[in-house]
């Protein structure tokens, strides 16, 4: 798929909003992917996730024995790559604010992919490779649907994004005053009680 082309899916699903957010990094941008108004059409889901499979094939990465997503974004993104890869899927979740594997065991040395939906700063992504390995896990790259940092997003791994979208973001004490003047509301999990 192109670039255009996964962007085309979430902007039909209505799924990029204007306004003032506030990141799960703590960054404040005047953009939002909404990736969950996208992952409620199963099929542009499909579209979207069996594009992210072949890519991460042809990274020529070897065996991959699981894909681990970090919850809740990476949940359906993560399973219907894994559907594609023909390999099971687990995820992560935050327990006291780390991410852990509450649900499942993984084997020592097990070959794993995690899947994402957005890498803004590369945070989540780098958490969720960090509880991996303390498990044993041998991380083999990061894949996510959309990299807003334009390719500048350390995830500690290799990164594989089916598109790269350079949306600004901003530090809260460092915003342009239009940002500034709407009010800042906060869509993602983190945090959340
Ligand atoms: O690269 P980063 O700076 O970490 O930003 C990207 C992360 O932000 C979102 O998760 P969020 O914590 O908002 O919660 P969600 O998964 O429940 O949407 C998204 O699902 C990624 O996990
Ligand atoms: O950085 C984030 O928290 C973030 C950005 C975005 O566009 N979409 C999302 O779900 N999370
Ligand atoms: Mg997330």
């Amino acid at each position: 798929m192109t670039r255009d082309e996964v962007l085309s899916q979430f902007r039909d699903a209505g799924a990029i909003l204007e306004g003032h957010f506030i990141l799960t990094s703590g960054l404040r941008s005047p953009v939002f992917l909404q990736k969950a108004r996208v992952f409620m059409y199963p099929d542009k889901t499909e579209t979207l996730c069996k594009a992210l499979a072949e890519k991460i094939k042809d990274a020529g990465l070897g065996e991959i024995d699981y894909i681990v997503s970090p919850a809740l974004g990476g949940l359906i993104p993560g399973y219907e790559t894994a559907r594609h890869l023909g390999v099971p899927a687990m995820w992560v979740e935050r327990e006291d604010g780390e991410f852990r594997l509450r649900r499942f065991e993984m084997p020592q040395g097990a070959r794993v992919i995690i899947v994402e939906d957005i890498v803004t700063t590369g945070l989540s992504s780098r958490e969720t490779v960090t509880s991996l390995k303390a498990l044993g896990a041998e991380v083999l790259a990061v894949a996510c649907l959309i990299d807003r940092s334009g390719g500048e997003a350390d995830v500690s791994v290799p990164l594989v994004a089916l598109a790269e979208y350079k949306v600004p973001a901003y530090e809260p004490d460092n915003l342009p005053p239009e940002l500034a003047a709407l009010p800042a509301v906060k869509p993602g999990s983190r945090g959340l009680n």
